[in-house]
C-alpha cells in the first residue's frame, strides 16, 4: 500500500490542505494520504501556534467523509521539535508493510537542503504540490523528486488567522465542521 505522508502545522488545516490531499491521491498514485500533525515544526515560532491536540482536532473534523484520508498525531510521543525523517523512520519500522513517501509544498522544497537528513528523506521520494511564490530549488531535478500537475492555490493558515483576528470570514476556506470548532472554541482569538 502507498501512502503520502503529508505533515504540517495545520494551524488551521484549510481546503488548500484538502485538495492537495486528494490531488495526491489521483494523481501521484497513493492509496492513502495520513496528514501528520507536527507539534513543533523546528524552524516555526510557537507565536499563535494552537496546541497540537486542537490542531489535531480541526484535522479530524476536516478529514472525517473521506475514508483515503486520515489524521495522524504519532509525532505527538515523539521528541521535539518535529524532524520529519525521525517520523518516517519510526512508521517504516511500524509499518514494514507500507511504502511511504512525503508530501510537501512548493515552498518548503526551497528550505529543504536545510532539513535534518534530508537525503534520507529523498531516497524514500518527495513529492511536491505547486505553490504561488515557490523559489525555485536544487531539488528541483532531482530524480527522487516528483512534481503534481495540479491547480495553485493562494491559500494560508496565516491569511485565515490573520482573517479571524480582524473579524473577518473565513467561510470556503476552511471547511463546515473546522469553521464551527474554530467559532465555539474562539481559536486565534
Ligand atoms: N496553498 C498551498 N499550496 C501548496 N502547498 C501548501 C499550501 N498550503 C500549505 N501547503 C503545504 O502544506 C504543508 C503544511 O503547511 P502548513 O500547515 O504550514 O500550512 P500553511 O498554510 O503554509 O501555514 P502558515 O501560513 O501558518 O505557514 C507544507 O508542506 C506547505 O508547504
Ligand atoms: O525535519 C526537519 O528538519 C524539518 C524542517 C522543517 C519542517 N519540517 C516539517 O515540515 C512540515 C511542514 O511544516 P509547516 O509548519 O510548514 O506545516 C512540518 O511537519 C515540519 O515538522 C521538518
Amino acid at each position: 500500500m502507498k501512502i503520502g505522508l503529508f505533515f504540517g502545522s495545520f494551524n488551521p488545516i484549510h481546503v488548500g490542505h484538502l485538495i492537495i490531499g486528494e490531488s495526491m491521491l489521483e494523481h501521484a498514485g497513493f492509496d492513502q494520504v495520513w496528514y501528520v500533525v507536527s507539534p513543533q515544526n523546528p524552524f516555526k515560532s510557537r507565536k499563535s501556534l494552537l496546541h497540537e491536540f486542537d490542531r489535531y482536532d480541526m484535522v479530524v473534523a476536516a478529514v472525517e467523509k473521506n475514508d483515503r484520508l486520515s489524521p495522524c498525531d504519532v509525532e505527538f510521543r515523539m521528541p521535539k521539535p518535529s524532524y520529519t525523517v525521525d517520523t518516517l523512520a519510526y512508521l517504516g519500522e511500524k509499518h514494514p508493510n507500507y511504502d511511504f513517501s512525503v508530501i510537501i509544498g512548493g515552498d518548503n522544497l526551497s528550505h529543504f537542503h536545510k532539513w535534518k537528513n534530508h537525503e534520507v528523506i529523498l531516497e524514500k521520494g518527495v513529492v511536491v504540490y505547486p505553490r504561488p511564490g515557490a523559489k525555485p530549488s536544487r531539488f528541483d531535478d532531482h530524480p527522487n523528486v516528483r512534481f503534481i500537475d495540479a491547480p495553485m492555490v493562494d491559500i494560508s493558515a496565516t491569511f485565515i488567522r490573520e482573517n479571524i483576528r480582524e473579524g473577518k470570514s473565513i467561510r470556503y476556506l476552511v471547511t463546515e465542521p473546522v469553521m464551527e470548532l474554530i467559532d465555539s472554541r474562539r481559536y486565534f482569538l
